[in-house]
């Protein structure tokens, strides 16, 4: 596995843990981590907020505290917390005697990805991520007729794991939405352009979808995976078979709405699309269920009635959840 070898880690107690002089020491600190030139101070609740363990940072150069913006969803503030340090400025953080899924968490304070947030932001930054399992290398295709949760689903994925999922920003030729921004949600582009760069074998899939082209390139796919995350494709059925039939390894999802009623109501209510383009995505909703369902092309097919057992569905699913190559204690 190649982690540095675990630091076991003594609970603070009379302000001094691992040699760092805690000046101002903060309240219920739980663990203390050493890394370099810093003590991470791991413990109490995160700025009065009961929801999320605190973290803070003391720097051994400057003798200064930090609290640095925390990003992702971390465990509850409580007892019996052990960590150890990981390779890549990752902390595991190991809750004993809690139910499998909920002991487990990384603490991302020096990785590619909290130096790129650190960067965006100019503050200290922190990242927590849940430990799961699963195959962590895959990419992942989802699926579904428009309007039935798909990027709902995604935004709370990337949402909740911030440095372990990154979007491949698709192209298309449709025209972007009032809140879509280009090279967010799409590279909005000139359907004679987008033809060019498919002929020159740039793009790993693309279909003609609702009468508009859309693609996934290469260089989308790469941006993702070359930060060190996994990559998230919303592509269609048309899409997911190509991908299946390249060499791109993926894990296949396919999401259905409870009804084509409620479909419907979704897609009228999202006020995205006009009445002529709401009645083409309903058409095209039937055959694309009955392809997703009857395919084979999907490992999991998941049914977004309720939205959040739905996401956990999505989460806990064994062919999703994530390895972290975590060393269980
Ligand atoms: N094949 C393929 N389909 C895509 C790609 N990007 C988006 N789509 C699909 O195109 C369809 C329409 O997408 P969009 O216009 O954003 O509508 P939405 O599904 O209602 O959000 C959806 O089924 C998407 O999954 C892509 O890069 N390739
Ligand atoms: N489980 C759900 N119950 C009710 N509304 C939902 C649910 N999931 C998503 N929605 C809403 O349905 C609309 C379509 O969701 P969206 O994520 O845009 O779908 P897609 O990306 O598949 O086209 C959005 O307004 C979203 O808020």
């Amino acid at each position: 596995m190649g982690e540095a070898p675990a630091i076991s880690v003594d609970h603070l107690e009379n302000g001094h843990s691992n040699g760092v002089y805690v000046k101002s020491e903060p309240k219920n600190i739980e663990i203390s981590v050493e890394i370099g030139d810093r003590t991470f101070m791991i413990g109490g609740n995160h700025e009065r907020n009961n929801f999320s363990i605190g973290v803070q940072i003391h720097d051994k150069n400057s003798n200064n505290w930090f609290s640095p913006i925390v990003l992702g969803t971390g465990p509850k503030p409580s007892q019996g917390y052990s960590a150890f340090v990981l390779e890549q400025g990752r902390i595991l953080v190991i809750k004993k005697g809690s139910p499998r899924n909920e002991s487990i968490w990384f603490l991302e304070v020096d990785s590619p990805y909290v130096r790129e947030q650190k960067k965006l932001l100019r503050k200290e930054v922190v990242a927590w991520s849940k430990g799961v399992r699963g195959n962590a290398e895959k990419p992942i295709v989802i699926s579904g007729p428009s309007g039935v949760g798909k990027g709902t689903l995604i935004s709370m994925l990337m949402k909740e794991f911030p440095s372990m999922f990154g979007f491949s920003v698709s192209h298309t030729t449709r025209s972007p939405r009032s809140m879509e921004r280009d090279g967010v949600h799409y590279h909005f582009a000139d359907k004679k352009v987008m033809e060019k760069e498919i002929k020159d074998g740039k793009f790993l899939e693309f279909a003609s979808v609702h009468g508009n082209l859309y693609g996934t390139s290469i260089e989308s796919v790469e941006a993702v995976t070359d930060s060190g995350k996994r990559c998230i494709l919303d592509i269609d059925v048309q899409g997911a078979r190509s991908v299946r039939a390249s060499s791109l390894d993926a894990i296949f999802i396919f999401v259905c709405p409870p009804s084509m009623k409620e479909l419907e109501d979704r897609l009228r209510a999202r006020g995205t699309e006009t009445e002529e383009q709401i009645q083409k995505r309903l058409r095209n909703a039937e055959a694309e269920i009955k392809e997703g369902i009857s395919s084979g092309i999907f490992g999991l097919i998941l049914y977004n009635d309720n939205l959040e057992e739905c996401y956990k569905k999505l989460k806990v699913n064994r062919l999703l959840l994530i390895a972290q190559n975590v060393v269980m204690f």
